[in-house]
């Protein structure tokens, strides 16, 4: 993870730089947060820059995803018809294109190991190549797998963690007295420079960590959770019984806004995850699971974590922030569809830059 930081960094520099550039207009801010969550998988995935930070525009090969996601979740509880359909280039579009994007640069760099004989290990995608290379049994079973990999690797690392920070912004545009609050103890930890801190020296903040933590509870990025197979034998979950090999989800949007598990579920509080007001606002901590868990449990939360780290702190040490005249957040929050990834709204921003303290 270490040395995914500095080219997190920078990517959320431009991003920053961007908003500066913008300060004081409306910012779509579901646009940005996915411009950067997608450069940054496409440099720390495939080693490739999409540059939609710079360029301000979406990546040919990115446009189309989000329509496309409408499919995914329709189809994901059918995975063989998807898996069918997303292989037909006439039906399945943009989403076919991208496939088709990720497989030619996986298909590139293995062609660049073979031309070169250097392994640079710098991406994800170079280890399961590596590991294919290797016939690892933990690898990829095939080239097309691999391709997949590649596939899936943007997808799910992009638009959730995108989906995420936009929701962040979201609810920090929607409460004052929570942003103040962020911006204040960022102050006296940054007293003097707001640029240049390490990663190390933002990675656990409680008032940070608890205000992903309260975006993630209330909007999770995968909000139904992918299906799983009940044991051969069936499955008894307290009174009620299951039969074998049935597809069942158990959904974190659910469970995470049950008042059973969380006090006022519904309402976006950080603070009860400070440890002083856990014990009395987390009634089951047990029904949070945004990342899933178990051996399944998604792969990229520590890097999720560090992209939104870095996100929210230079955000809040660098602008003030509201809903931009005329938005009134609501289709924005009510709008959300399950798409297997969440797919938010546009949502109108406005960063106004600080005055020095
Ligand atoms: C806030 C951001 C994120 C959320 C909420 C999230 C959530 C999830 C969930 C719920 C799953 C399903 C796990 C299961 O089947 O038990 C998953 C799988 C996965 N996640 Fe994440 N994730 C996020 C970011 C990332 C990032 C940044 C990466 C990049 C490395 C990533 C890579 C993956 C992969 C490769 C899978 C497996 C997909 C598959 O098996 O088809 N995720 N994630």
């Amino acid at each position: 993870m270490a040395t995914y930081a500095p080219r997190v960094r920078s990517k959320v520099d431009v991003f920053i730089s961007q908003l500066r550039a913008r300060a004081g207009q409306p910012v779509n801010i579901t646009e940005w947060s996915m411009f950067f969550t997608f450069d940054v998988m496409g440099v720390v995935g495939f080693g490739k820059d999409f540059r939609q930070l710079e360029d301000a525009k979406e990546h040919s090969a990115i446009k189309g995803i989000h329509d496309q996601m409408a499919m995914i979740g329709l189809l994901s509880q059918v995975p063989w018809f998807l898996y069918m359909v997303g292989s037909i280039p006439a039906i399945s579009g943009s989403y076919y294109a991208f496939t088709e994007y990720c497989y030619r640069q996986v298909n590139e760099k293995k062609a660049l190991w073979e031309r070169t004989e250097s392994q640079d290990l710098t991406d994800i995608i170079s280890w399961l190549l590596k590991a294919f290379k290797d016939n690892d049994p933990s690898a990829p079973p095939s080239q097309r797998a691999l391709g997949e990999d590649g596939r899936v690797l943007i997808i799910a690392g992009s638009d959730t963690t995108g989906a995420t920070l936009a929701n962040a912004f979201y609810y920090l545009a929607t409460n004052p007295s929570v942003y103040k609050q962020l911006q204040n103890h960022l102050d006296t930890l940054f007293p003097d420079d707001r640029e240049s801190f390490t990663y190390e020296q933002i990675r656990d903040i409680p008032y940070v960590e608890a205000i992903m933590r309260e975006t993630l509870r209330l909007k999770p990025a995968v909000p139904s959770g992918p299906p799983r197979v009940t044991p051969p034998g069936g499955l008894q979950v307290d009174e009620v019984w299951i039969p074998g090999d049935v597809n069942i989800i158990v959904p974190q949007y659910v469970l995470q806004r049950d008042d059973r598990n969380f006090v006022d579920a519904d309402r976006f509080m950080p603070e009860r995850w400070l440890a002083e007001n856990k014990g009395k606002m987390v009634l089951n901590e047990e029904a949070y699971f945004p990342f899933q868990i178990g051996q399944y449990g998604c792969v990229g939360k520590q890097l999720a974590y560090m992209n939104l780290r870095f996100a929210i702190v230079l955000a809040a040490l660098n602008f003030d922030l509201g809903l931009a005249p005329g938005e009134d957040g609501i289709e924005f929050d009510t709008g959300a569809k399950d798409t297997f990834t969440l797919t938010v709204s546009p949502l109108q921003v406005i960063f106004n830059k600080r005055m020095k303290a």
